[in-house]
């Protein structure tokens, strides 16, 4: 049956099909609760759509250890805003944040600092997140510092090679400058650093959108060795549905700042219940073989 041709549910509220296709056993890393960010637009800049409707309206989420949760959804409908509140870089509206059972609102000073080590965000575009004045070896070491991790000058040294090693770069090209690299080697840079502080949860926002195709398998399969070797869990956004359902354990629907299906990958890709789900779904290309 062609995705476009799947029957669907006329209702309009939002599906949340939160079963738990793995162990229960596994611990929860990240909740969010009922998150709501309204951006503040000044002046020329202030558009209705910017000033009445919030970017993020109500999302909740949740997310076990080692579990990778797609987020998808059309341009401008709020991923981007969603991803800055789970890693604090922005501070919701209303609703609230827990990492690890932390609550991030409840903290702050070194509490927040450490609760913050937990959850790193891998950004779309590594032409424009690496500093281009920094070697990639201080780039790398950079949460180290920022975080005051207290290993001694040498050990942070054999920590920025093992983490180039981890992600398939060759540590003797520490030296060097992100200018000398490829696209997609840049993207290992920047996935580097978000490992830095050894994360629960790394949140990331379109992380191969920005590159070649051919290469954007090789980032992929990455993402997917550093999970099984180190058991991390992953936020995975995208507007590409064929590498969500290539990634994802579960998959959430965004649409207009609020998540309107949520559920495993056949719950979504092939029983789609909610109409905008199967919207997105009958305009995506073909899935990945
Ligand atoms: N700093 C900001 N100030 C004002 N409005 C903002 C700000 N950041 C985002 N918005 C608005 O919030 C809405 C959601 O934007 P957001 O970037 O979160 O969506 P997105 O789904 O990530 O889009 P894209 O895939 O194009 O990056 C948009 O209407 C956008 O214009």
């Amino acid at each position: 049956m062609s995705r476009s041709s799947r029957a669907v549910s006329p209702d309009e509220s939002p599906v949340n099909r939160d079963g738990d296709p793995l162990s229960s056993a596994r611990p929860l890393v990240l909740e969010a609760s009922d998150l709501v960010k309204r951006h503040r637009s000044s002046g020329f800049l202030r558009s209705r759509a910017s000033s009445d409707t919030p970017a993020v309206d109500g999302v909740s989420l949740r997310l076990r250890q080692g579990e990778t949760l797609g987020l998808v959804g059309e341009s401008g409908c709020g991923k981007s805003s969603l991803a800055r509140l789970l890693t604090a870089v922005d501070r919701p509206t209303s609703g609230h944040v827990e990492v690890l059972g932390r609550r991030l609102d409840q903290l702050d000073g070194r509490a927040l600092r450490a609760a913050r080590r937990n959850i790193q965000l891998v950004f779309q575009d590594p032409y424009t997140c690496l500093d281009p004045r920094m070697t990639v070896g201080a780039i790398v070491r950079e949460p180290l510092l920022i975080h005051r991790d207290p290993a001694p000058r040498r050990d942070r040294r054999r920590r920025v090679a093992e983490l180039l090693e981890l992600v398939g770069l060759n540590p003797d090209h520490a030296d060097r400058r992100p200018h000398e690299f490829s696209g997609g080697q840049r993207q290992r840079i920047g996935i580097a650093r978000a490992l830095a502080l050894r994360p629960e949860v790394v949140v990331c926002d379109e992380p191969v959108s920005a590159l070649d195709v051919s290469v954007q398998a090789q980032i992929v399969n990455l993402f997917t060795a550093l999970q099984r070797e180190l058991g991390i869990a992953y936020v995975f956004i995208s507007h590409d549905l064929a590498v969500v359902e290539h990634m994802a354990d579960r998959v959430a629907v965004m649409h207009h700042g609020r998540i309107v299906e949520q559920g495993t990958v056949d719950e979504i890709y092939d029983h789609a219940r909610h109409p905008y789900t199967a919207e997105l779904l009958s305009s995506s290309p073909a899935p990945l073989p």
